[in-house]
């Protein structure tokens, strides 16, 4: 099985390939800038024909919440148009496409666990890019499978561990919201969906459930906790350590509002596709694990 993945530094792509080292009979192809650009659709069936995918991984997307507010346009051009160009030269190429989404595209008023039939709602441009990209991947391509996993993290690339560490190597307290749950979920757990779901792709052509899953870390917590457990892992290891201060929302006051609840209930992924995610918890510890101990390692932005 060969699959081609757009983005070729994010995290999600990064450890597709981390996740297909040493595993016979796959093959991974990172497609990215310039020769695939998603803001420039025109460039994408030839990037994606020149890697020769028996699935398509569209990975790739514009991720950066709050400069979203302010660059609409590209956040539209990259998450919607250009997704549903990937999805599109996919089906051109006459293979199933497998789409990232996000948990943003809930506006967080539920009380329990969001599953696939609730009416999505974005608070941001983001998620309202994010919603119209999976509008244009389900219309570009009847074998897609929708992914929406959450509160993303890995080894690779920027996100919220990151950032944690490199703030705790420099102060003693962190102050982080509380009132927004979620389950953070590992990219390298995410790969091992992918690679299971692909799997199960190639080997059955009457392959029929199609559509839209959620696939996140199992159990929840909010942002505090998650960091409060970032940096109990990382002093286990030997890495930086600050005291983590609960906050309100109110309190960090950021561009793009985001749901106080995004919980996600992967079970739909679960029956069809027989895996389910670690705990988010023992997850946070692989991660940590897989970075360099010392404070040599900790980026610098
Ligand atoms: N990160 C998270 O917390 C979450 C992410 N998701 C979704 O999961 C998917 C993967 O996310 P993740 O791996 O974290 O993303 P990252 O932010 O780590 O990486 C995004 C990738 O997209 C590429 N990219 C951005 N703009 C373009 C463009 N115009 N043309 C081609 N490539 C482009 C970037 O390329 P370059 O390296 O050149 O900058 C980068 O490789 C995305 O669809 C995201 O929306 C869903 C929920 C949570
Ligand atoms: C850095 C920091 C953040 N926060 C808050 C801000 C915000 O409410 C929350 C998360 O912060 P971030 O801005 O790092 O995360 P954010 O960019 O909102 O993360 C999101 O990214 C996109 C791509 C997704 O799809 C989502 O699933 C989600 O992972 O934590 C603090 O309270 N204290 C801090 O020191």
């Amino acid at each position: 099985m060969r699959l081609a993945v757009t983005g070729r530094e994010g995290q999600v792509a990064a450890s597709l390939v981390e996740a297909a080292r040493g595993r016979d009979g796959v093959e991974v192809v990172t497609v990215g800038r310039p020769a695939l650009d998603l803001a420039r659709p025109d460039t994408v069936l030839a990037a994606l024909e020149a890697a020769r995918p028996d699935i398509v991984v569209s990975a790739a997307a514009y991720t950066a919440v709050d400069q979203a507010e302010d660059e609409k346009d590209l956040a539209f051009a990259v998450n919607a148009t250009g997704a549903g160009k990937v999805a599109e030269a996919a089906a051109r190429l006459g293979v199933s496409v497998i789409h990232l989404s996000t948990d943003y595209v809930f506006d967080g008023t539920k009380d329990g666990a969001y599953v696939e039939t609730d009416p999505t709602a974005p608070l941001g441009v983001y998620g309202a890019s994010k919603l119209a990209g999976e509008e244009a991947v389900a219309a570009a391509n009847p074998r897609h499978l929708i992914l929406r996993t959450a509160w993303v993290y890995s080894p690779f690339g920027k996100n919220f561990v990151k950032t944690m560490l490199r703030l705790a190597s420099d102060r003693d307290e962190i102050s982080v919201v509380a009132d927004q749950w979620g389950n953070p979920t590992s990219a390298l757990d995410i790969a091992d969906a992918i690679l299971r779901a692909g799997a199960r792709l190639q080997a059955d052509r009457n392959f029929a459930a199609f559509g839209v899953y959620h696939l996140a870390g199992e159990g929840e917590t909010n942002w505090s906790g998650f960091a409060r457990h970032i940096l109990d892992a990382s002093r286990a290891f030997g890495g930086p350590h600050a005291k983590v201060r609960d906050i309100a929302t109110a309190d960090y006051p950021t561009k793009a509002r985001r749901p106080a609840n995004s919980r996600l209930s992967s079970a739909k992924f679960a029956g069809v596709f027989g895996w389910q995610a670690p705990h988010w918890r023992a997850s946070v510890e692989v991660v940590i694990g897989h970075l360099p101990i010392g404070m040599a390692w900790i980026p610098a932005e």
